[in-house]
């Protein structure tokens, strides 16, 4: 059995920026039970931000990047200063695995990844997980460490994701509303109509309850159960008590190189197809062909993901496109035999085998 455990910067830090011993300890205690009984665990901790603040005398979470790098260059030591030493004393060894929106999107930085933490899970290690906050820049972000940690849980082919936050779990509305109630169970998208989850949350965290949310369908849709609970309810969460709210899977594992194309990569382009190819890629499951396409948009080389399109500009599918973008006009509407015979047998191929394609809906 392996187990991902995501913990929220609101859970592990005191509102004047400082790492709260009492609240990470908690979690500690949670880890170091999954591991008492022979199971393992990851670990993506969140909070070098949060608690980069009172070190540097800052009052609040700073909106400029250069600052929460700052930041999260000084509170990302303490922080895994502090694990270090509450895992050591139950006998166990950290190690630190700061991540970028690459490492999980890029087909061979994935590989590599996955190969340490299964090297890091060999030798015993507790892989404590971030993102590389001091480098990641605005565009290369992910933010929140929600989808992170779906994305892991997939990388490391875990056996459940457990979400860990201030909140008890996942409710109707947002908690502090008198009327809102708590939701035990999501088993499909449909269990989700009319929660409403547009309030932001802590003053530390982001991303609220929504990116948890998309982390749960992301990890679901993998076939990972997710379960959501607060941080002080970690160790009634890894015992198997029911609570909070289990997200229950909804689809099986999926070829890694399709995960981080639904998920996690940036799409460099468009291609528009006509009414016949968007049923030949839906209802059919087929390649796409040039014949089908009839707009090519953006600036995109061959290999790289771009999105599919029907004629009403609704994405219905993402892919790995065969072609560079300027390549691509000379061959639209035509057949893959006329393109062979006008343009060469490497105009052959088919824009976007089925392989590299995944339906978004
Ligand atoms: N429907 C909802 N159910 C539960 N929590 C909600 C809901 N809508 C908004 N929230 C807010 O989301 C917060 C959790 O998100 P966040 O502060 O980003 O946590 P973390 O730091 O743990 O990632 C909760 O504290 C809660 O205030
Ligand atoms: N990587 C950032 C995490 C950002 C963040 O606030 O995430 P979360 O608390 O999980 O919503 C940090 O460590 O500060």
């Amino acid at each position: 059995m392996r187990v991902v455990v995501k913990v929220g910067s609101s859970s592990l830090t005191t509102p004047d920026g400082h790492l709260d011993p009492d609240r990470i300890g908690t979690v500690v205690d949670a880890v170091v039970t999954v591991r008492a009984r022979g199971d393992e665990v990851v670990l993506v901790s969140s909070g070098a931000i949060a608690a980069g603040l009172g070190p540097l005398n800052l009052a609040r979470r700073p909106r400029d990047l250069p600052t929460q790098q700052a930041a999260a260059a000084v509170g990302q030591r303490a922080l895994i200063a502090h694990y270090s030493e509450s895992f050591a004393a139950a006998g166990l060894v950290v190690g630190q695995v700061l991540l970028t929106v690459d490492d999980v999107s890029r087909r061979s930085h994935y590989r590599n990844a996955h190969q340490t933490f299964a090297k890091l899970l060999e030798l015993g290690v507790v892989p404590v997980v971030n993102e590389n906050d001091t480098v990641a820049t605005s565009e290369i972000r992910f933010g929140d460490n929600d989808r992170l940690a779906a994305l892991v849980a997939h990388l490391v082919h875990a056996d459940e994701l457990l979400l860990l936050s201030d909140v008890d779990g996942l409710y109707t509305g947002h908690p502090d509303l008198p009327d809102s109630q708590p939701i035990r169970e999501v088993r499909s998208e449909a269990d989700l109509a009319g929660i409403d989850v547009a309030r932001v949350g802590s003053a530390v965290g982001t991303g609220g309850m929504v990116t948890k949310l998309e982390a749960a369908r992301i990890a679901t849709a993998a076939g990972i159960p997710v379960r959501l609970t607060s941080a002080a309810r970690a160790v009634e969460a890894v015992e198997g008590e029911p609570v909070g709210t289990l997200f229950t899977p909804t689809g099986k594992r999926r070829a890694a190189r399709l995960m981080w194309l639904a998920h996690a990569s940036e799409t460099r382009g468009r291609l528009v197809l006509d009414a016949g190819a968007r049923r030949a890629l839906v209802e059919r499951g087929a390649s796409l062909l040039a014949a089908g396409i009839v707009a090519v948009e953006g600036d995109f080389a061959a290999g790289d993901p771009v999105d599919v399109v029907d004629p009403e500009r609704v994405v219905i599918a993402r892919g790995l496109v065969n072609f560079d973008s300027d390549e691509l006009p000379e061959m639209l509407g035509r057949s893959t035999a006329d393109l062979a015979a006008e343009l060469g047998p490497e105009r052959e191929r088919e824009v976007i085998h089925r392989d590299d394609l995944i339906l978004m809906s």
